[in-house]
């Protein structure tokens, strides 16, 4: 007898069932990221999957999405919300999925409508000991073996995996195509260690897709943007009111102090660079200082004329974005100055000066650099956006 309440029938075995997961007809690829790296990295590891995805679309690869892993337990964010965070508190999903076929976490429990999650393959990705073997890179993967997962699964203590296996791997992330078809009947696969991948193209239109689709969620937009137009008097997307700096502390300060300048150091640099831009006189500083410091920089720019501003968010933003949010709304008030001075090697700083160029800044107004003290100091890398 038929089931009417069923979604779907299967000719040969005659038999109809309510299996939500086959009626929602797609496969699944879950990735994490090695648990001390920051958030800008992963914002850069969701793009190397993404393009992947969106890619294999193209060639009509068209039953797979990637799942976006939720922001769980980062080592820099101490405050706030500590549950497993979707994308949506800090992403626009809907751009997102504009570019290439994701759905969040929360989606795969309430379209599949189990409470457990078992993924049927994981593979632990790991780098090779030597990469340039014989002095050249190769691109290349070796299946080491059955090994167990030490990970935290995004914070979810209802999701377990059926197989585990260790992965040598080095290349693309077009690459893990050919791990996933060693599973051609698998359906959820996951990759632990997907910052390990690499992209496909560096800066290519592919890449600036990508990241133009990254566009941040709709209310940390509008806290950042009443900020800009109540204390820097801006009302435009690209502001001639103020210049802005991120300025990183923390573990920058302790463990690359010959890379980053001191207190006093950077602010002559800023009052160095403001000279040239005399109609200027507000500075916001993004950053992740102690309120020491943040007090001594803001004293030391004051000295000079300076008007100094920090973002300092209410509690309730805390308590509903929490670091992450906040790390934005700086990004998203450092984008539209002026003028912009990044700290080395951050990738913080690296986030801020590609949405520059998204909004059209010349190239002079975003790559530049605090140097460290000593003066001995490598311009930065510019890297300028395709159409
Ligand atoms: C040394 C390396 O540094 C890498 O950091 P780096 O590239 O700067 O970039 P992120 O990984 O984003 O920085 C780490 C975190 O520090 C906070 N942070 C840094 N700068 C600011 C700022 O201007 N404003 C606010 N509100 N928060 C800031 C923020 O929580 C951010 O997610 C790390 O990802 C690696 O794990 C490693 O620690």
């Amino acid at each position: 007898e038929e089931d009417t309440s069923a979604q779907y029938c299967d000719k040969t075995t005659k038999s109809c069932g309510n299996n939500d997961e086959v009626s929602y007809g797609k496969k699944h690829i879950f990735y994490d990221v090695n648990p001390p790296e920051g958030f800008n990295l992963r914002r850069d590891v969701y793009m190397r999957f993404a393009i992947m995805l969106a890619e294999a679309q193209k060639q009509g690869k068209d039953n797979w999405e990637l799942v976006l892993p939720p922001w769980y337990n980062l080592y820099h964010w101490r405050s706030g919300r500590r549950q497993p965070t979707p994308w949506n508190k800090y992403f626009d999903i809907k751009s997102l999925k504009s570019y290439s076929p994701v759905v969040e976490m929360h989606e795969i429990f309430s379209k599949t409508k189990k409470k457990e999650l078992e993924i049927d393959v994981l593979y632990i990705l790991e780098n090779y000991e030597d990469p340039f073997e014989n002095g050249v890179f190769n691109e290349k993967w070796h299946v080491k073996g059955e090994c167990e997962y030490d990970g935290l699964y995004w914070g979810y203590n209802n999701v377990t995996a059926k197989e585990v296996l260790c992965v040598q791997f080095q290349g693309k992330a077009s690459q893990l195509w050919e791990l996933i078809a060693l599973h051609p009947h698998a359906t959820k696969l996951m990759f632990s260690h997907g910052e390990i991948p690499l992209h496909d193209t560096y800066g290519t239109k592919s890449y600036w897709d990508c990241r133009k689709s990254m566009k941040f969620n709709k209310n940390l937009i509008h806290i950042a943007k009443d900020y800009i137009a109540e204390y820097l008097k801006c009302k435009t997307e690209r502001c001639a009111t103020y210049f802005s700096v991120h300025w990183r502390r923390q573990d920058f300060a302790r463990s690359r102090g010959n890379q980053v300048p001191s207190i006093a150091g950077t602010a002559k640099q800023i009052r160095k660079a403001l000279k040239k831009l005399p109609d200027i006189n507000k500075v916001f500083i993004a950053t992740d200082a102690s309120m020491s410091e943040i007090n001594k920089l803001e004293n030391a720019l004051n000295d000079y004329g300076y008007e100094t501003h920090f973002f300092l968010p209410s509690p309730s933003i805390i308590e509903e974005y929490g670091d992450g949010g906040i790390a934005i709304i700086d990004q998203i008030i450092s984008s539209h100055a002026a003028y912009f001075i990044g700290t080395h090697e951050s990738t913080f700083t690296y986030r801020i000066q590609e949405e520059r160029e998204i909004l059209g800044f010349d190239s002079s107004t975003t790559f530049n650099r605090l140097c460290p003290d000593t003066g001995h100091c490598e311009k930065s890398t510019k890297w300028l956006i395709v159409n």
